[in-house]
């Protein structure tokens, strides 16, 4: 049995609990700290990213969770989450937990189209991925150690570095569970990999 951890500070973490469901993985909301020891991934839910940075800080989750990112443990960022991952955010000083060796654009979709749904052809996942935009980031540019898996309109939209997997959009508000079911397999690889 493996224990993956959705971050309940804020946003849709229902969702993500709901499509997070495979057989032997025990789905825990995380609201403190101390409970990241006791599971073996963790998904940054969509909201919003300045909000959920400050209650990651009032909670105490800062220096918990990049730990939790540096044990080699995965981590699934999805849309604000994937904003939380990035190394480097255009147009701010700071990034935020900085694990992932990446510049990403807030807000990258222009207006008329701040929310919409499409189909996407996503590496070694899906060819037509059902993926739905809101006001969303997306990837400027990646470290060398970065693999694009998916890009909309010559966009980068979701990427992997070893065990952080990440997308601009939200795969947990449609029924298409296969990216959720690619985390919980790279959770179980890892898992054997540590205990082996
Ligand atoms: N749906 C989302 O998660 C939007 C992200 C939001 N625009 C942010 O910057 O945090």
């Amino acid at each position: 049995m493996i224990k993956i951890g959705v971050l309940a500070l804020q946003g849709a973490v229902r969702e993500h609990v709901r499509s997070l469901q495979a057989e032997d993985t025990e789905i825990i909301i995380i609201k403190k700290a101390e409970q990241l020891q006791e599971i073996d991934g963790l998904v940054f839910p969509g909201g919003e990213s300045t909000t959920m940075r400050r209650l990651i800080n009032q909670y105490n989750f800062f220096e918990p969770l990049k730990a939790f990112g540096k044990s080699g443990k995965p981590i699934f960022g999805t849309c604000a989450g994937l904003i939380l991952m990035a190394s480097e955010i255009a147009g701010q000083d700071q990034a935020h937990l900085g694990l992932m060796d990446m510049k990403v654009q807030r807000n990258a979709f222009g207006r008329q189209r701040e929310s919409f749904e499409t189909r996407l052809e996503v590496q070694g996942v899906a060819e037509d991925l059902r993926a739905v935009f809101i006001r969303a980031p997306l990837i400027e540019e990646v470290g060398e150690h970065v693999e694009v898996l998916s890009t909309y309109n010559g966009e980068i939209v979701a990427a992997r570095e070893g065990h952080y997997l990440t997308c601009s959009f939200h795969p947990e508000l449609t029924d298409d569970f296969r990216l959720h079911r690619f985390f919980v397999t790279m959770v179980k690889e890892a898992n054997k990999q540590r205990t082996k």
